[in-house]
């Protein structure tokens, strides 16, 4: 997969004044983007986050998954230490896109988990492509990462693609009654690493 590097703007957000610099995939025509805060460039490992698009988490105050509470807990973790990276990667549902996930989120409803539903609907656990990451983080100088997640099989397919990766950060916030199964089973069945305290999401109802 290759990625051209289109536009990039300022992005005020709660955390800082962050740069949000717009990528389009060749292939596929998918819109990604990089928000980069401070001076990234050069050979010291940055902080950073590879993040998959999560529309009901990331946007819509979902409590089914801990996307949504992953990215502001990083993009803040990149304000405070002065410099850092997140790329926003538009791979919904792991890939398979939203109505799908929807439709996976049907079957979950009904008992399966969440490889199960993917499975039942004639998909693997996990479709996603790092493919375009490398050639983004090279676009803005930046040679090796320090990557915030708790998916080290993220850390195995990024440095198949040519990114370095330094270190792993644990990124564990967001768990609440709603999303306990589904984290356990991301634990149990994807090889997320989760043995750290966890912090808890509000759970108001
Ligand atoms: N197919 C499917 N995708 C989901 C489900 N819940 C969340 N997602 C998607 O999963 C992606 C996030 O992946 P996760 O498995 O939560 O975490 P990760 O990115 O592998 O690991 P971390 O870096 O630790 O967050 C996003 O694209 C979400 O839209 C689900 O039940 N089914
Ligand atoms: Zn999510």
């Amino acid at each position: 997969m290759s990625v051209k590097y289109v536009a990039e703007s300022k992005l005020p957000m709660p955390w800082g004044v962050f740069t949000m610099v717009g990528f389009e995939d060749i292939e596929t025509g998918k819109e990604h983007v990089a928000l980069v805060y401070g001076d990234v460039a050069g050979d010291t490992p940055v902080l950073a986050r590879i993040h998959s698009e999560c529309l009901t988490g990331d946007a819509l105050f979902s409590l089914r998954c801990d996307c949504g509470f992953q990215l502001q807990e990083a993009l803040q973790r990149i304000a405070e230490a002065g410099s850092g990276v997140l790329l926003y990667l538009r791979q919904e549902g792991r890939g398979i896109g939203l109505l799908n996930k929807i439709k996976a989120y049907h079957l979950q409803d009904q008992g399966a988990d969440t490889v199960e539903a993917n499975e039942q609907l004639g998909f693997a656990a996990d479709m996603r492509d790092y493919s375009m990451c490398e050639p983004m983080l090279e676009h803005l100088g930046i040679t090796s990462v320090q990557l915030m997640t708790n998916n080290p099989r993220k850390v195995a397919a990024l440095e198949t693609y040519g990114v370095k990766v330094a270190g792993r950060v644990p990124l564990q916030v967001g768990k609440n009654r709603h999303n306990e199964g589904y984290l356990a089973t991301k634990m149990g069945k994807l090889g997320h690493m989760m043995t750290e305290h966890h912090f808890n999401a509000e759970d108001k109802d």
